[in-house]
């Protein structure tokens, strides 16, 4: 049977990372998805303004809206302190089942929790089902027609404190329009845009850090 993207991307770690090694983990699914095949990671270009947010931030808990094969999640994970966690959002169960062998390749396992399940259904049960007070950080990535909702459900829900960070990717391509207009225009929230270029390729893109003012 035909192997699909995601287990092709997951063949390229497990072949050119070396176990344990998040940095290699990242480079080799960069190289895979430059000189093989597209796929939807955040990438080099932009993850180097991913980094520097949470360096930055140094979050002590971190949410993740959709992991797809957690390129990002290991980008992230990565630069957590010791005790931080990183709970990471997936629906697709494929997506999440690769995902998890990429976090274990990078011996990240013990700061991710990969929830199987959509956002909607899990934001409203973090405190109950995880002990989470609020998020420090939160990346979205997820279906960007979701990103909106559910930043007013997170709010909803507690779940951001004054000086909470959303980062959110794709900004631009695909675009989340709506989002975009909300986060520039509340005076909730301080937003800045980070240009760049969508993953892997010369098309414009950026990520838009907002910082929640309580
Ligand atoms: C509700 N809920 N809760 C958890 C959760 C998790 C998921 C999945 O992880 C998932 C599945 C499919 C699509 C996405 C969103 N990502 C994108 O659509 C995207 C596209 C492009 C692009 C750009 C140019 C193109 F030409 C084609 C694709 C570049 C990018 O960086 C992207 O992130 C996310 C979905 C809903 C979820
Ligand atoms: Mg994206």
């Amino acid at each position: 049977t035909q192997s699909t993207r995601p287990q092709r991307l997951l063949g390229a770690v497990q072949k050119n990372a070396t176990r344990g090694d998040p940095r290699s983990v990242v480079k080799a699914i960069d190289h895979f998805c430059r000189n093989q095949e597209w796929a939807m990671n955040v990438g080099d270009e932009k993850g180097c303004i991913l980094d520097s947010v949470v360096s930055e931030v140094n979050p002590a808990t971190v949410l993740e809206l959709g992991t797809y094969c957690g390129y990002s999640t290991v980008r992230i994970a990565s630069l957590l302190p010791p005790h931080a966690k990183l709970i990471t959002l997936e629906f697709n169960p494929d997506f999440a089942a690769i995902a998890r062998q990429v976090i274990a390749w990078a011996g990240l396992e013990h700061k991710v929790q990969l929830v199987e399940g959509a956002s909607g259904d899990w934001i409203p049960k973090m405190k109950e089902q995880f002990g989470v007070e609020t998020f420090d950080l939160v990346f979205l990535d997820h279906w960007k027609d979701r990103y909106l909702p559910d930043t007013h459900l997170m709010e909803e829900c507690g779940l951001l404190r004054k000086g909470s960070v959303l980062l959110a990717d794709n900004v631009i391509c695909p675009g989340t329009p709506d989002y975009l207009e909300f986060v520039r225009s509340s005076p909730r929230y301080k937003s800045q845009y980070f240009k760049s270029h969508l993953e892997y390729t010369k098309v414009e893109d950026g990520l838009e850090k907002s910082v929640f003012l309580g």
